[in-house]
């Protein structure tokens, strides 16, 4: 059947036209033929009147060979991808690329081009690997994946804005520094808990390399034997302090009970399928193809998700009314959001312009956003807090002339460690100041040093949401560019030593000198979507190191020479793995 009599069957009133047409096929083409042409006219103007960006072609930057396909799949892990990158930026320069799998990816590491990627959000850039897409499909849309600028939505930004404007004020540096009494509360529980896990270690020592039962003839008995097996990491110490924390911030102070009693294990299995969704190749689950992790991580999300439901939905506003430091915790602020359509003037430090876009939000957007603060603020599996903490220890552990300098400015505010057991909390809550960075200005640079050596994201991940112009190269729309930020701040360190572990470097500098390194530090992000939790993030982190490391001598555990050695690997984001410290009491 040809199209004309197709035609005819579906509108038989109009056979005379179709009559006609067929009289004249020859004019009905010709007049086919030109609108046709029209169009394709239309188009072409339409397009070379759209003004073309000028530079260089991203053809020409320099990069290692790959095959088709599988790119340079078979040159890295998910875990070394970090480090594949900067080996590239230190063999090819500060402009490189990788393919994953058949995509290519820029790779660029000049402080220029990193300032200018984390800036021009949420115009420009955005997240990459179709973030928000996957925490939308995962049902967990939070402030650090939102965008409302994708091509998802198409809502230029507002999403995001929405959220930010609610959730910063509540974790700017003015309101954290009224937490310091509760993050001591939960330092000092930290130090119980090392206490106990310095003591098994040294058990552990003790059966290992002095066991008493042992055979007499200068030999150990088997079960005595040193047993990798046996060892465990602190990092899960660290991770149950600083979820503690963000918990009692974000709900109200010892509400850690209402949350699934698991959560902590549950949540290692979200945040492996999460990064398997972000970064796998094929997104199985999207075509219902989903294994046991699946079916957990979602069954998981749910629960948590009706637990902070139940939070919300049994908050008493009272308590809010009644609460002289208004919007005191995160729930507080979000459930006034949602049941206030003009809410009070909500300042947002840059960002001026969104205040007048913070209307109410919606219950979804307020589970996962609280959901999103717990476990970006949480630390053992998404490796914020708790590996920023295995990183210090590690560092103070190699360096033990730093230790007796953090030992030598502590004792002295607080007391040496003998006269610090006899302590109440009271007494040494009272003896920290207002400003706990400027009362111990050492500890602070051993924080900082760490996270310039061992920061948790040493990369900036972007994508370009138009065709623009980076560092001179014309960027088409959806090019992924990863920002190399601890190459760059390595490379432009303005003190000496780039890559030795000095923390002197943060305070015996110039003005200048201090201004550079802070404007290269990007252990937190940068521009208008820099880590909200980053004033708390670094109380926690200071706190830690006062009240709890300066108590210890540490030193890395002696172990058989084929143990795997200490590595930088990778979970959500960068981990220092196979470190294993004895905490001994120095009093
Ligand atoms: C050592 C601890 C931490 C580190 C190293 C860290 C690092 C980061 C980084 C690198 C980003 C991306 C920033 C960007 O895109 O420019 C980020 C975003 C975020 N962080 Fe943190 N963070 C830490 C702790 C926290 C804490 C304690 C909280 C909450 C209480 C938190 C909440 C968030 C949120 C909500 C975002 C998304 C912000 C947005 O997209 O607008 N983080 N963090």
């Amino acid at each position: 059947m040809n199209s004309l009599e197709q035609l005819r069957q579906w509108i038989p009133s109009s056979e005379r036209l179709i009559k006609a047409a067929e009289d004249n096929r020859e004019v009905v083409a010709a007049v086919a033929g030109v609108v046709t042409l029209a169009g394709a006219v239309r188009i072409y103007n339409k397009r070379s009147k759209a003004p073309k960006l000028q530079g260089k072609s991203i053809k020409d930057i320099p990069g290692p060979k790959h095959l088709p396909f599988i790119g340079n799949a078979l040159e890295f892990t998910q875990d070394s991808l970090a480090a594949y990158m900067e080996d590239l930026a230190w063999k090819y320069g500060e402009m490189t690329y990788i393919y994953l799998g058949p995509k290519r990816v820029l790779v660029a590491s000049s402080p220029t081009v990193i300032d200018t990627l984390v800036k021009e959000r949420p115009n420009v850039y955005k997240r990459p690997l179709d973030a928000e897409r996957i925490f939308k499909d995962s049902k967990i849309n939070g402030l650090f994946s939102m965008e409302g600028n994708s091509q998802l939505t198409r809502l230029s930004g507002d999403d995001w804005r929405h959220s930010r404007a609610w959730l910063s004020p509540q974790l700017a540096a003015g309101k954290i520094n009224k937490t310091k009494v509760l993050i001591a509360k939960h330092a000092i529980e930290l130090r119980k808990n090392l206490d106990q896990y310095a003591e098994e270690l040294e058990n552990l020592q003790k059966k290992w390399y002095h066991s008493e039962n042992s055979d007499f003839n200068g030999r150990y008995t088997r079960s005595n034997f040193y047993n990798p097996n046996e060892l465990k990491t602190t990092v899960d110490l660290f991770g149950v302090y600083a979820f503690s924390v963000v918990v009692d911030f974000s709900f109200a102070h010892d509400k850690e009970h209402c949350l699934p009693e698991n959560i902590l294990e549950d949540l290692k299995v979200v945040f492996s399928v999460m990064r398997r969704r972000l970064f796998g190749i094929v997104p199985w689950y999207r075509y219902g193809i989903k294994d046991a992790d699946d079916h957990k991580f979602e069954a998981t999300i749910q629960s948590i998700k009706e637990s902070v439901q139940r939070i919300i939905e049994e908050y008493d506003p009272k308590t809010f009314e009644d609460n002289s430091d208004k919007m005191s915790t995160m729930l507080e602020s979000l459930w006034y959001s949602l049941n206030h359509t003009a809410p009070e003037q909500v300042e947002v430090p840059g960002m001026a312009s969104v205040t007048k876009a913070a209307g109410k939000m919606s219950f979804d957007a307020m589970v996962s956003n609280l959901l999103t603060v717990i476990s970006a603020g949480y630390g053992k599996c998404n490796d914020t807090t708790a590996n920023t903490l295995q990183a210090v220890s590690y560092m103070l552990s190699k360096h033990p002339h730093v230790q007796e300098r953090l030992h030598a400015e502590v004792d002295a505010v607080l007391g040496d460690p003998e006269a610090r057991k006899n302590m109440t909390e009271e007494e040494i809550i009272e003896k920290l100041q207002e400003n706990l960075f400027a009362q111990f200005p050492y500890a602070t640079a051993v924080v900082n040093e760490t996270q310039r050596i061992h920061p948790v994201t040493p990369f900036v991940g972007m994508e370009a949401i138009n065709d623009t112009i980076l560092d001179g190269y014309v960027i088409p729309k959806g090019t992924t560019i990863m920002g190399l930020s601890r190459v760059a701040s390595l490379n432009y360190c303005p003190t000496p030593d780039p890559f030795q572990f000095k923390p002197e470097r943060w305070i015996e500098c110039t003005v200048e000198q201090r201004r550079q390194q802070d404007r290269l530090d990007w252990s937190f992000g940068g521009g208008p979507r820099v880590c909200p939790g980053r004033h708390l993030a670094n109380l926690e982190l200071v706190s830690a190191v006062v009240l709890v490391f300066s108590l210890y001598n540490l030193k890395e555990l002696d172990r058989a020479p084929s143990a795997p050695p200490v590595i930088e690997g990778a979970s959500f984001t960068s981990t220092i793995d196979n470190v294993y410290i004895r905490y001994i009491p120095r009093a």
